[in-house]
């Protein structure tokens, strides 16, 4: 029987036959962190109102027991997933996951009711982003939250984005590393409308406002996120990303590409290269689109796979902020977590243990049929043995060890949740 140890090595051999540095690789995985979304925990219910409707024209759907219902639990199941992912990495927070014992609206939260959240993050070093939410909330009015003809309606939603940025800057002093703040809105109609350029400009015009203040990158990264439509607002959305591009590039703000959120045939590993040219900084969320923006856990699956090549060939891993986005309600929520992380972190390894360099010149030689059989061929090196090397070096379970680890888990506190 080999061990951990000596199937690694054999596999190191191999790679490195062909030109690729596997301790390099595996110090850059160690470094990489992944952004792990709170939303996943509880089917993105957020303790603001637990009880109220999920809008804004995403679903999650599936009652597998044993979703978090307070902040505790849900930092308690975090914490198990963590411990089954090799790394330190980032944890992502909706602004409807305040802790606090206060009643606060969206638009008078403060960095003093995610105080237990900071805590929580340095104990265990590790990261915080943030989301303002434009939605399930009675305030998102006719499907339009900061692009509403309404003025009370925006202020309001301009006033809940001023303070997310000011709590993502309470994180990232807090955190000693910037917290990335996404803007995502679901404003959006169901019917082709009469004015499109309207909302446009209002949704324009209350980002401006909202971003008056400069707050140091040091802290928060603001980011933007598009979308090509939502349910029930299929024909026509507000902040499309043409829309996010412009504003992005002309605001320096950062924009964020969700894997789920363009035409079916469109894939945003077509588009990491052309935005790298003209951005400084990016970011995913790496999510998985069946038929629609349906959010399902990510698998290693070919786009995944080329995202991570386009960070890794183009040598944007530092300018490239990596986050997941999907809510499955029909697994257990742990085992979604951490499948979703580990799989993010196998696609970037796979994709670093690739001989980049030497597959560009076969490129620019015109070489099309050596590219075509050296990169088939690689699909098949021993990455397993690095990947379980590395779980093993990062002291988590190796293979389906964690499954394990997960299912005791479901017996001895999921399954007890009412
Ligand atoms: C809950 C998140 O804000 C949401 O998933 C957003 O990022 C999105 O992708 C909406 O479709
Ligand atoms: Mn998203």
């Amino acid at each position: 029987m080999t061990t951990v140890k000596e199937r690694f090595e054999a596999a190191k051999s191999i790679y490195e036959g062909i030109g690729v540095d596997v301790d390099k690789a595996l110090e850059t995985l160690a470094e990489t962190k992944i952004s792990m979304h709170c939303w996943q925990g509880d089917d993105v219910k957020g303790f603001l109102n637990p009880d109220g409707e999920l809008s804004g024209g995403i679903l999650s759907t599936g009652n597998y027991p044993g979703a978090a219902h307070t902040a505790e639990e849900l930092r308690q199941d975090a914490d198990k997933a963590f411990s089954l992912i090799p790394g330190k990495h980032k944890f992502n927070l909706h602004a409807i996951y305040l802790d606090t014992d206060e009643a606060v609206d969206l638009n008078e939260i403060e960095p003093k009711h995610f105080e237990k959240w900071v805590a929580w993050a340095k104990e265990r070093g590790l990261g915080l982003d943030f989301n303002p939410t434009f939605f399930s909330h009675p305030m998102y009015q006719d499907n339009y939250t900061l692009a509403h003809p309404d003025k009370k309606v925006r202020d309001f939603w301009i006033e809940h984005g001023k303070r997310s940025r000011k709590i993502a800057e309470y994180f990232g002093q807090a955190l000693g590393q910037p917290a990335y703040n996404n803007f995502w809105v679901p404003d959006s109609s169901k019917d082709n409308p009469i004015d499109r350029l309207a909302p446009r400009k209002r949704l324009m015009t209350a980002y401006d406002e909202i971003f008056t203040e400069e707050i140091s990158e040091d802290y928060v990264i603001d980011t933007m996120e598009s979308k090509v439509f939502g349910i029930g607002g299929e024909a026509y959305t507000v902040g499309s990303h043409e829309f996010y591009m412009g504003y992005g590039l002309t605001r320096n703000k950062t924009i964020l590409m969700d894997a789920g959120h363009y035409h079916p045939t469109e894939v945003i590993s077509n588009k990491i290269s052309s935005l790298a040219l003209f951005s400084d900084k990016l970011m995913l969320h790496v999510s998985r689109p069946v038929r629609w923006d349906s959010d399902h856990v990510i698998i290693m699956d070919d786009e995944l796979q080329e995202i991570m090549k386009e960070i890794v060939r183009g040598g944007l891993l530092a300018r490239t902020a990596i986050g997941l986005d999907f809510f499955d309600a029909t697994i257990n929520r742990v085992a979604a977590w951490v499948v979703g992380v580990r799989n993010a972190q196998k696609a970037l390894l796979k994709a670093l243990l690739e001989p980049t360099e030497a597959l560009k010149q076969l490129e620019l030689a015109f070489d099309f049929t050596s590219r075509l059989v050296l990169t088939e061929e690689y699909k098949d090196l021993p990455f397993g043995a690095i990947w379980d090397y590395f779980c093993d070096s990062q002291g988590v379970p190796v293979g389906l060890a964690w499954f394990d680890e997960v299912k005791k888990y479901e017996a001895e506190v999921l399954s007890k949740r009412s």
